[in-house]
């Protein structure tokens, strides 16, 4: 399988393409860095800009994108004039943005999911089941992260507020709270709070609270290393390439639904 990874010099991309390079079912067909970027022309593979995706695409039998949403939106909308299956692992996007993913995901197979990791994916499953059994528990939820993250909260954080506000019959955007910062924070009932620690080398750690009278359950995912989300992207690739068109995400690759 030939793949094309877009934002290869980021910290997702280097680790993609070493994994990459370490299986020998998989060829890289472009290494590709924004318009003007230093990295142009330099590495193994040559880094090339991604104003040619277009001539890339026509070798590449899957895409993979670890940008950002401005930049992933532009690849997604020529991978799909060129009906090449596309993983999307960048996080941040806006509503209206996601729908555009959605539109999409009409005419070619797309793989979005804030955590390719396994064990994020287990506890989105954990998460549901827990918040269905305690629905009373006050659930709040932290994520740590290295100091360079763009977005907060991350991905993954907002995913897990999202499962968790459905699973208790809540709509995220009527029950979700953003750190605290006033006078005047007393905790509603049916708050998520979701907050972010930004702090030096941190890969990616997520803990979501359920806690009630005397007792508390805490269910956390800690990643020791970028390679177990770098799999999972070329994971979702083998899979995505052998899919209709639709929009997927990690528990269509992993079996978990
Ligand atoms: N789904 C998952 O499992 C995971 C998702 N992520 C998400 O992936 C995204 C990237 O994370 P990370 O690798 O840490 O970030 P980085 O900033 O290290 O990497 C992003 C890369 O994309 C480059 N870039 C910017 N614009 C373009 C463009 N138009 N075309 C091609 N490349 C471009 C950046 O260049 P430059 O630095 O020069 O601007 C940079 O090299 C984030 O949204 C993050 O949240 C991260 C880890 C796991
Ligand atoms: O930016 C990161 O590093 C990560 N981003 C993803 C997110 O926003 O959820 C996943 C992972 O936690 C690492």
């Amino acid at each position: 399988m030939k793949i094309t990874v877009c934002g290869s010099t980021g910290r997702m991309g280097r680790a993609i393409l070493a994994i990459a390079k370490s299986d020998e079912n998989v060829k890289i067909a472009g290494a590709l860095e924004y318009d003007g970027s230093r990295a142009i022309g330099t590495g193994d593979p040559v880094v090339s800009s991604v104003g040619d995706l277009e001539k890339f695409l026509s070798e590449t039998d899957a895409l993979i994108d670890f940008t950002n949403p401005e930049s992933a939106l532009r690849n997604l909308e020529a991978a799909g004039k060129y009906k090449v299956p596309i993983v999307i692992g960048t996080t941040g996007f806006n509503e209206e943005q996601k729908k555009k993913i959605a539109e999409i995901s009409k005419s070619i197979p797309v793989v979005f999911s804030p955590n390719m990791s396994v064990g994020v994916n287990i506890l989105f499953k954990l998460v549901d089941a827990v918040a269905k059994k305690i629905p009373d528990y006050d659930i709040e939820i932290v994520e740590l992260h290295h100091n360079k993250k763009k977005d907060s909260p991350s991905g993954t954080a907002a995913k897990l507020a999202e499962i968790a506000a459905a699973s208790v019959g809540k709509n995220i955007n009527d029950v979700s709270v953003y750190g605290r910062y006033s006078a005047d924070a007393v905790r509603r009932k049916d708050e998520i709070g979701l907050h972010s620690v930004r702090a030096g080398d941190i890969v990616g750690d997520h803990t979501v609270y359920f806690a009630g009278p005397g007792e508390r359950i805490e269910l956390t995912h800690r990643a020791h290393s970028r390679d177990t989300f770098a799999a999972g992207a070329i994971r979702a690739a083998k899979w995505a390439v052998r899919r209709k068109p639709g929009l997927y995400d990690m528990s269509d690759v992993l079996s978990l639904k």
